[in-house]
């Protein structure tokens, strides 16, 4: 068995799910290697808000059937840091990957404020990405309970925060401005961070691979929809715009969040809207952000969180607009259709009609073969093509990371030389997150030529 300090362990903490991969890194300045990492195995913890917890484990060995474990519901896991505990036994059980070889563990942290590069965890990293919690209630919390249990469980490996927001640097100033009094705003850092970054990175490079086309040369409009949902426009390759904001809540409804509101309307859904509180005296006040964070989206309307169920009761067969009035599954289904559309329309024109592809991805994204064709349908007045209709149901079942599901004429293209695609992208924030580790010469310098 090998001993070398090799392997990095990607950890996501994401709002409902803990997913969790494990690489070694290719051979060393072999650069013919695609991806200077390999997987080893998967994990994944889902419905970590809306108990059982299931869990699954896959190792990609010869002969893994012994240690697979698929969508097992785990009644102790509770929440991030019990999920990663029972992922960490299952490793020790099921897996023979001496620990000790994890040389660094990637954690995704959602909000970096203005850390612009991963930082490794230290004293002062933590308590930095501590404070910016009530910016990410549903995520830096948990993010930062997991990097605790990494500490005490794996002490030989480092830990290193990759930033979602770091991707969004590019957006221009006067785009991630509010209207507000400005001099509060830059002394509180109030303005658009933008998240799902680490993903709509690993979205930009794949796709590039997938057109034979530079990053410098991509114009996508790319919708990242999962139990957290935005949409970013991506002028050559960097962002331009996307729909979250100071914190994760604005823009598209998600699973238990409202997405964007009249701002005002929190102080007429509620007398007690005050904001979340850690103080244990307060913690009967139903803060706005409780109410906009996690007793919202697609809980409130339909009283689930997995958008599957939506689509399967959604009637999505019955043309009668009255439907949605009485079906919540439609209601919800119609109602994340229409902010979708805002998006799309107004990153089209911000991108001047110079668009590449429309990307759908996250779990909703790569599963809703009924969403990918109902919007690609109202996208054909504005020159994107025609889906098909096999090529869309069969996204999910081949290997390929960007699956093409539109008609693409071989050889047409607008004034622009841009075809305006529709795709569907395999995304995968853990392995961007290994990726850019194992490349990156302050954490592998013997990696380098
Ligand atoms: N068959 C399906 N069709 C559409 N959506 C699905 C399907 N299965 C799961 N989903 C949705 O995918 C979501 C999870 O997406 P994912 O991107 O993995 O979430 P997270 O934000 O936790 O990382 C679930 O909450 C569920 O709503
Ligand atoms: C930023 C965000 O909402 O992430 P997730 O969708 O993983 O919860
Ligand atoms: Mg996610």
């Amino acid at each position: 068995m090998s001993t070398q300090k090799n392997l990095v362990l990607s950890v996501n903490a994401g709002s409902s799910s803990l997913k969790i991969s494990l690489y070694s890194l290719s051979s060393r300045g072999n650069h013919d290697s695609p991806e200077p990492v390999n997987l080893l195995l998967t994990s994944s913890i889902s419905s970590i808000s809306a108990p059982p917890a299931k869990f699954s484990f896959h190792v990609l060995s010869n002969d893994h059937s012994q240690s697979d474990v698929k969508d097992e519901p785990v009644d102790r896991i509770t929440d991030h840091s019990s999920a990663f505990s029972h992922f960490i036994e299952t490793l020790e059980h099921q897996a023979s990957i001496d620990r000790k070889r994890i040389a660094y563990i990637c954690h995704r942290v959602v909000h970096g404020g203005d850390y612009s590069d991963p930082v490794q965890i230290n004293e002062e990293s933590y308590h930095h990405i501590e404070k910016l919690s009530d910016l990410a209630p549903l995520h830096n919390g948990a993010a930062l309970s997991v990097i605790k249990a990494c500490i005490s469980s794996l002490p030989d490996a480092k830990s290193v925060a990759y930033f979602d927001t770091a991707f969004h640097r590019s957006i221009p100033h006067h785009v991630a401005c509010y209207a507000i009094d400005q001099k509060i705003a830059n002394e509180r850092g109030l303005k658009k961070y933008g998240f799902h970054g680490l993903s709509y990175s690993f979205i930009v490079r794949a796709v590039s691979r997938s057109l034979q086309k530079p990053i410098d040369t991509l114009n996508l409009i790319v919708l990242h929809l999962g139990s957290g949902a935005s949409a970013c426009a991506i002028k050559e390759g960097k962002s331009l715009d996307t729909s979250m904001g100071l914190t994760p809540l604005n823009g598209l409804p998600g699973a238990t969040r409202s997405g964007a509101i009249d701002p005002s309307l929190i102080f007429h859904y509620t007398n007690r809207a005050g904001r979340i509180t850690h103080d244990p005296a307060m913690a009967t006040n139903i803060g706005a952000e409780d109410i906009l964070n996690r007793k919202s989206g697609w809980k409130s309307i339909t009283g689930t969180t997995d958008f599957g169920v939506i689509l399967s009761k959604a009637q999505l067969d019955d043309p009668n607009p009255e439907i949605a009035s009485h079906n919540p599954y439609r209601l919800a289904f119609d109602l994340f259709v229409d902010r979708i559309l805002n998006y799309i329309g107004s990153y089209h024109l911000k991108l001047h009609g110079d668009v590449d592809a429309i990307v759908f991805a996250g779990g909703i994204g790569e599963k809703g073969v009924e969403l990918r064709r109902i919007i690609s349908e109202k996208l054909r007045c504005i020159g994107y093509r025609t889906i098909d209709r096999s090529k869309n149901e069969d996204a999910g079942k081949v290997e390929d990371v960007v699956v093409d599901i539109s008609m693409l004429p071989s050889g047409e293209h607008d004034s622009q030389g841009r075809e305006k695609r529709i795709l569907v992208c395999k995304t995968d924030e853990q392995l961007e997150m290994a990726r850019q580790n194992a490349l990156d010469s302050n954490f592998w310098p013997e990696n380098q030529s």
